[in-house]
């Protein structure tokens, strides 16, 4: 069996995916005899994964940091940079194309950020944006001003706030929405013929899922395009 693992910003992930299936890990008590190989992406406080790392050295097992790199098969890095653009955002561009094939994609990955990429048919990534995500909106909105505040019960909905609590957590999710539907109009100006399959991963991602009709929610997409990445990197 592998190990996954994916360090973000306000956490570390890991999993263990066996059968083609992933089971929760506890990191705290993995079992080092069944595991192949660990592979792993970290966009957060590499730190985090000093233990693991040398848990598995003296285990003897192989470990892989997964990078970007400017295609991946026929899969194309919009960022010319390409070693800026987050790991975990190239993660979910790859699974997206991989489940998705031949199919124009908006991947949502809704988290600490939000990250927004748009991905046309043929493979080739358009580029994205980064938002702040629901949580430090609203937050970086009650830090700096006096009389915004949240009640920490308002949920967030994409009606007109009547009140404040409304105001800040609707208008969080009506600015992640909008930048959403701005996204589509990237690939409608694209002429694709097909429908654009919207793809959501992350904390807030079944929040944000519920808004679009027709799109899909994933929470194991960043770990599918780990596995994905290390099968596709191996082979070429
Ligand atoms: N059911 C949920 N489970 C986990 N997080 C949730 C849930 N609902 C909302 N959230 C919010 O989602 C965010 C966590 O998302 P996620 O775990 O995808 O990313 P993260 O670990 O914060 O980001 P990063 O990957 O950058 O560390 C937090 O802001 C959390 O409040
Ligand atoms: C945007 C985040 C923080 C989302 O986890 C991550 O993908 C990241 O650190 N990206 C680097 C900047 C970029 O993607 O352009
Ligand atoms: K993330």
């Amino acid at each position: 069996m592998r190990l996954l693992i994916d360090v973000g910003n306000t956490s570390l992930k890991a999993v263990l995916w066996h059968n083609e299936q992933a089971q929760p890990a506890d990191i705290n008590n993995l079992p080092w005899l069944q595991i192949t190989e660990v592979i792993y992406a970290c966009v957060g406080r590499s730190d985090l994964l000093n233990d693991i790392l040398v848990q598995a050295a003296s285990n003897n097992i192989t470990c892989f940091e997964a990078k970007v790199t400017k295609t991946l098969g026929d899969l194309v890095c919009a960022y010319e940079h390409v070693g800026n653009l987050g790991i975990d955002r190239w993660l979910a561009l790859i699974a997206g194309f991989t489940l998705y094939p031949n199919t124009a994609c908006i991947v949502v990955d809704a988290g600490t950020a939000t990250t927004i990429d748009v991905l046309n048919s043929e493979g080739l990534h358009l580029g994205g944006w980064i938002l702040p995500g629901l949580d430090l909106m609203t937050s970086s909105l009650t830090q700096n001003t006096q009389r915004v505040f949240d009640d920490g019960k308002t949920p967030f909905t994409n009606e007109l706030g009547k009140n404040t609590p409304n105001g800040l957590k609707n208008g969080a999710l009506v600015a992640t929405i909008g930048a959403i539907e701005q996204a589509k109009l990237n690939l409608t100006a694209q002429k694709t013929e097909q429908a654009t399959q919207i793809i959501f991963a992350g904390g807030y991602g079944s929040l944000l899922q519920q808004q679009f009709a027709g799109s899909i929610f994933d929470s194991l997409l960043v770990m599918k395009g780990l596995n994905y990445w290390y099968e596709l990197t191996e082979t070429v």
